[in-house]
């Protein structure tokens, strides 16, 4: 990626890189060039074909030593001109993206602990989830058992899951991830192997590369809703490495590979111990205008180049903010971005990137579990933003914390409900179904984050089932939260499928996962059997569930319906 920097937001001239690297792809982790235009004050980036003569010529300057760096060597894995135009729905499973690449010069990005902390840190022993029940591998998961509805299934067997084409003696990963073939018991019990999210991270980047530039030449191929997103769950490492070395302030690593080690995972943890990961690079993007611009922005790009045609993207205005927030978190010295100014930020950054990338984007304010009195200024600045990107609250964190004075939650959605802002609250994601009993019954929620507990009461699932309650999945996050058991066989988004439940699928946090949506919709569509007529309805039922105002939710409906060849008002 090559910074370009001009006064005139039309003609970007090439300012060095922070390291004076002759090969400016390298120091930025990808190749792409980054484009920000101070007067517009927006930022953009643009492609390279892997080995294109742009990707070649940007990434050597005149006078640069050519192909001394592995970003300069073209690749046979580079698409084709006119390859994979064809619009799909039904991604291959695609492996979490591996990134790589460095950013500046060792010397400039000190090494060490981020101070503090946003999270307090749990240790190793790991926790079980509230509500006690450890599951048997001691994460905090206790096993959902399937609702008892009378069908054949109650063992938890995946309908259709037989169905799949699956070559004996190993899984395939789709066309594009031949390579990774995955062993599997022919005519045994076909569990999702513990390693496989090993194995997925061996994804070598030109294999993702190609499927970003896929889906950048789908074009107009924006088929999916994406509900449950955080923001600084979905930052770009580029971005946390630039504003670290930047701000000076430490990170855990001054590469992307180096910081992913500390930032990502890929076999479980608790919910409290994932909750700790913010800690390492929070400080390195809350209080400064122009990251939180960015990461906003960025996040747009990134969902366009999934495919997703709508999405809502959740944030805690406090977490991001230096001033007028108390405690000021992640150890930072006091500054003047307040948490209402985030907001108008975050905003700019989100209606810039609706504007160059051609999906609509919304967001969500979060309250924080272990914070009730900030969120009497969350639901006053969902009043404040309501027409500005701002459709709903949430409440977000540590479900299992025993917070003794909680009337700062309720009170927030008691206003939200009293002012007509919509409500999703995550609940039931490693906390037992009292949780979502709360959410529902005593905040009032009109979607449930997670949710996954709820089938250990019947009852309650029922009703829910009932009042078509909304459900935000979120399958790999519930893996690597230990919200859920790891097969994936035996998920709540089976029972859903099953029992037509309405629900989403959704990454949560990509950053932390190393994923993309691609690798939710891989995992339900290889390891749960959902088909293409499962993502339809699965996202039809997110439209319907959105936040948007009627009419534009009208809009997003009609628009899938037309990229599902369906017609309009067919389910
Ligand atoms: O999966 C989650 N469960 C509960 N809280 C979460 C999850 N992912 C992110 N968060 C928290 C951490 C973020 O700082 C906060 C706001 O996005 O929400």
């Amino acid at each position: 990626m090559q910074l370009h920097h001009s006064p005139n937001p039309t003609q970007f001239t090439p300012i060095p890189t922070p390291c004076g690297c002759p090969h400016p792809c390298s120091c930025w982790g990808s190749p792409e060039q980054l484009l920000h235009s101070p007067t517009a004050g927006v930022w953009r980036t643009q492609s390279l074909l892997p080995g294109s003569p742009a990707h070649l010529s940007a990434c050597n300057p005149p006078g640069a030593r050519r192909g001394s760096h592995p970003c300069t060597q073209p690749t046979s894995a580079a698409p084709g001109p006119g390859a994979h135009r064809t619009p799909r729905l039904l991604p291959p499973a695609a492996p979490p993206q591996r990134r790589g690449g460095r950013l500046g010069p060792p010397a400039l990005c000190q090494r060490g602990r981020a101070p503090h902390l946003g999270y307090p840190e749990q240790g190793l022993a790991g926790g079980g989830g509230p509500g006690g029940d450890a599951g048997p591998d001691g994460r905090g998961a206790p096993r959902a058992p399937a609702l008892t509805d009378g069908g054949d299934d109650r063992d938890g067997e995946v309908e259709g899951a037989g169905e799949l084409p699956l070559p004996a003696g190993s899984v395939g990963l789709g066309l594009q991830h031949q390579a990774l073939q995955l062993p599997v018991i022919v005519g045994g019990e076909a569990v999702l192997p513990p390693q496989l999210p090993a194995l997925l991270l061996q994804q070598p980047l030109a294999a993702a590369l190609r499927l970003r530039l896929q889906r950048i030449e789908d074009g107009g191929a924006h088929q999916q809703v994406e509900l449950h997103l955080h923001l600084d769950g979905a930052i770009r490492p580029e971005t946390i490495l630039y504003y670290g070395k930047k701000r000076g302030i430490p990170l855990p690593g001054d590469t992307v590979e180096e910081l992913l080690k500390h930032v990502s995972y890929n076999t479980p943890l608790s919910l409290p111990e994932f909750l700790e990961k913010f800690n390492h690079y929070m400080p390195a993007i809350a209080g400064d205008r122009e990251a939180v611009r960015r990461i906003a922005y960025e996040l747009v790009e990134t969902k366009a180049k999934e495919g997703v045609a709508y999405v809502e993207i959740r944030y805690s205005p406090h977490l991001l903010a230096n001033c007028s927030v108390s405690p000021i978190p992640w150890g930072q010295a006091e500054g003047d971005l307040t948490p209402d100014e985030v907001v108008h930020l975050v905003n700019q950054g989100l209606q810039d990137g609706e504007r160059d990338f051609h999906i609509k984007a919304r967001s969500i304010l979060c309250c924080m579990r272990h914070m009730p009195s900030w969120s009497p200024e969350v639901v006053e600045l969902c009043k404040k933003y309501r027409n500005n990107t701002v459709v709903a609250i949430d409440l977000a964190g540590d479900e299992s914390l025993k917070v003794e004075d909680t009337s700062g939650h309720k009170e927030a959605y008691e206003e939200a409900v009293r002012c007509g802002i919509h409500r999703t609250v995550h609940a039931g994601e490693a906390g037992p179904p009292a949780m979502i009993k709360e959410a529902v019954y005593l905040l009032k929620t009109e979607r449930i984050g997670h949710g996954y507990h709820v089938l250990e009461d019947p009852e309650l699932y029922k009703e829910l089932l009932r009042t078509k309650m909304h459900f935000e999945v979120c399958p790999w996050s519930s893996y690597l939260t230990g919200a859920c058991l790891p097969d994936f066989r035996k998920h709540p988004a089976v029972q859903f499928r099953k029992d037509r439940a309405n629900y989403s699928i959704n990454t949560d946090d990509p950053l932390i996962f190393n994923s993309s949506i691609d690798t939710d919709y891989g995992i339900t569509k290889d390891y749960m059997g959902f088909t293409d007529e499962d993502f339809k309805r699965v996202n039809i039922n997110a439209a319907q569930s959105s936040f948007l105002p009627e009419k534009e939710k009208q809009e997003l409906l009609n628009m899938l319906y037309e990229a599902y060849g369906m017609v309009p008002n067919a389910s």
